[in-house]
């Protein structure tokens, strides 16, 4: 960086100072914070975007959005060139330069990570950016932000931000990939993409199931970003879709996957009238879908959450994948399910029971996505709804040739890899996505002539579990290890831990980990009976109450 650059630098992160005494960290999902907070940071992860964009030689996203968070909050992240979450090995400059007290130590950092990292910005490439943001009206200061970052940066690289609008957070990451894969970014190819592909899906769904169930699906859009895309993309099918929530209320209040998933209760504008019928629920980016039918008394909901949609897509998927595989000449197919330790235990267990390989790894999409990678058809969900189904190329190209009826092969191989190649249309390769899942759901569903009631129920019944929160100084004095199953430090929690599972088995389960996302420890539990995992919940989280607030 030369004087110049250096004070253009200098003169634009002047404009956004940090909040005083607030510690930011690239959590789980990108920064969350009060989005009156926000405004340096965008700036300052506007300028990491350009910098990763020239050092990776593509298009970096950047989204605006606190998915699920209550409205006044707010956040960002950055899409990598895959479409995938930010390598994990710029997080702590992301944590570094959001931190940064000043501009001249934020200029310094900036420098002195350039140097390191070898960032050659004088190989005449220019940044390109894309920005999205969700439908909280904070994102439109926020986008601001980071618009100026690349006028502090332009005199250094030269860079383009492009503005994508309002958007789900599955589409910025499907935009971002379709781009560095030469493809074209445009919402209008993104539904094409899923439309395209679902009705292809629906074509080589033969059999008596199909059609079977026709009648209406109904989504909470949460009040966010998603109901008007679900609108869009369902007036390019013939999806008898009904979608409330659609922007009117007040976002995640009382709505959305995240409510119902871990209130397990019924959202606002649903009720007595929709028994029995089968609603679903997308949170307020649009990146998380479970499913669930409202009781008789209208008070209850039967959750189908993503450990459910996995279980579904994962038996639809090894149909397919078995058929390939008893005329295969070409080699094994690896498929491989990826969960995380808040996975019911009932769903691993009917999975492995199913001859499927089950990973689990830590909480949070970028070690799902990176474990379901290895695969060649690979699939992840965390039980709140997110994920999606991953296909590595060297499988699509076998599909490709065994989809090519004129180079042999029966009818019924030709079928199984027309499905695949479909669905791997539908869902996202890049991040979760609940238009995806909704889709997929609505196909598997049709193909197999199942009711949401039979789907909840055929499977495998849910172990009872209960999730509780406990609030404290500090979270990170918590240390775990094996996948967050078991409490390293501090010395002693893990074995009080052990004694509380011990008096409820042989059901019970129980773990503790900092959240990544809020200034919390999140305790979760199972047991044979809901008293059971109720009790051994509150008893965990009064011992980590005991260990760490007083
Ligand atoms: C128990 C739970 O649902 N945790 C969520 C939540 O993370 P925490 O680190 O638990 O706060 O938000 C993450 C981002 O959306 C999501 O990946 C994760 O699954
Ligand atoms: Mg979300």
């Amino acid at each position: 960086m030369n004087e110049e650059q250096r004070s253009a630098l200098l003169n634009s992160s002047s404009l956004f100072p940090p909040p005083p005494g607030v510690k930011f960290s690239y959590g789980t999902s990108g920064f969350r914070a009060d989005a009156s907070l926000l405004e340096s940071t965008v700036f300052r992860v506007g300028i990491l975007a350009a910098l990763r964009s020239i050092h990776t030689r593509s298009v970096i996203g950047l989204m605006i959005t606190a998915s699920h968070n209550r409205l006044s909050d707010n956040g960002i992240k950055v899409a990598d060139p895959s479409g995938g979450m930010l390598a994990q090995n710029w997080e702590p400059f992301a944590d570094a330069i959001a931190n940064a007290p000043d501009p001249n130590s934020l200029v310094q950092l900036v420098y002195d990570f350039i140097k390191r990292v070898n960032i050659r910005l004088d190989e005449g490439f220019s940044a390109e950016v894309f920005l999205g943001r969700d439908t909280r009206p904070s994102g439109i200061s926020l986008l601001e932000a980071a618009k100026q970052a690349k006028l502090g940066i332009i005199s250094i690289i030269g860079s383009t931000f492009t503005d994508m609008g309002i958007v789900t957070t599955p589409q910025l990451h499907w935009m971002v990939r379709s781009r560095n894969k030469g493809g074209e970014a445009s919402e209008q190819s993104y539904y094409n993409q899923l439309s395209t592909s679902f009705r292809c899906l629906l074509d080589y769904c033969p059999g008596e199931g199909c059609g079977n169930v026709d009648d209406e699906l109904i989504v909470d859009a949460a009040d966010g970003v998603g109901g008007e895309k679900l609108e869009t993309l369902k007036s390019k099918l013939s999806l008898n879709v009904q979608v409330r929530n659609r922007g009117a209320g007040v976002l995640n209040d009382g709505v959305g996957a995240d409510y119902v998933q871990k209130e397990k209760l019924v959202p606002r504008g649903f009720g007595p009238p929709d028994a029995g019928k089968r609603c679903a629920s997308l949170d307020g980016d649009a990146d998380r879908l479970v499913y669930f039918s409202v009781s008789s008394d209208g008070n209850a909901v039967d959750l189908v959450d993503g450990d459910k949609i996995l279980s579904l897509f994962s038996v639809f998927l090894k149909e397919q994948l078995d058929v390939l595989a008893e005329e295969e000449e070409g080699g094994v197919v690896s498929f491989g399910v990826v969960q995380t330790a808040y996975a019911n235990g009932a769903s691993t267990e009917y999975l492995r029971r199913a001859g499927l390989r089950v990973a689990c790894t830590p909480t949070g999409v970028k070690y799902l996505h990176e474990k379901a990678a290895e695969y060649d058809v690979g699939i992840y969900f965390e039980a709140n709804g997110h994920g999606t189904v991953l296909f590595s190329d060297g499988f699509l190209s076998r599909l490709d040739s065994s989809s090519n009826a004129e180079i042999g092969g029966s009818e019924k191989k030709h079928g199984a890899a027309m499905r695949l190649r479909a669905v791997n249309g539908i869902m996202n390769q890049a991040v979760g996505d609940a238009l995806s899942g909704v889709l997929l759901v609505e196909a598997v569903l049709l193909y197999k002539g199942w009711s949401i009631h039979q789907w909840s129920e055929r499977l495998y019944r849910d172990l009872p579990s209960r999730q509780l929160k406990v609030i404290v100084h500090d979270r990170s004095v918590i240390e775990t290890a094996d996948a967050e199953t078991r409490v390293v430090k501090p010395a002693g929690l893990q074995e009080a831990i052990d004694g509380e599972v011990a008096k409820h088995s042989p059901d019970g389960r129980c773990f503790v980990r900092p959240s990544g996302t809020e200034d919390v420890v999140r305790v979760y539990a199972e047991g044979s009976t809901r008293e059971s995992a109720d009790d051994l919940a509150r008893s965990v989280a009064s011992i980590v109450d005991r260990y760490l607030c007083s």
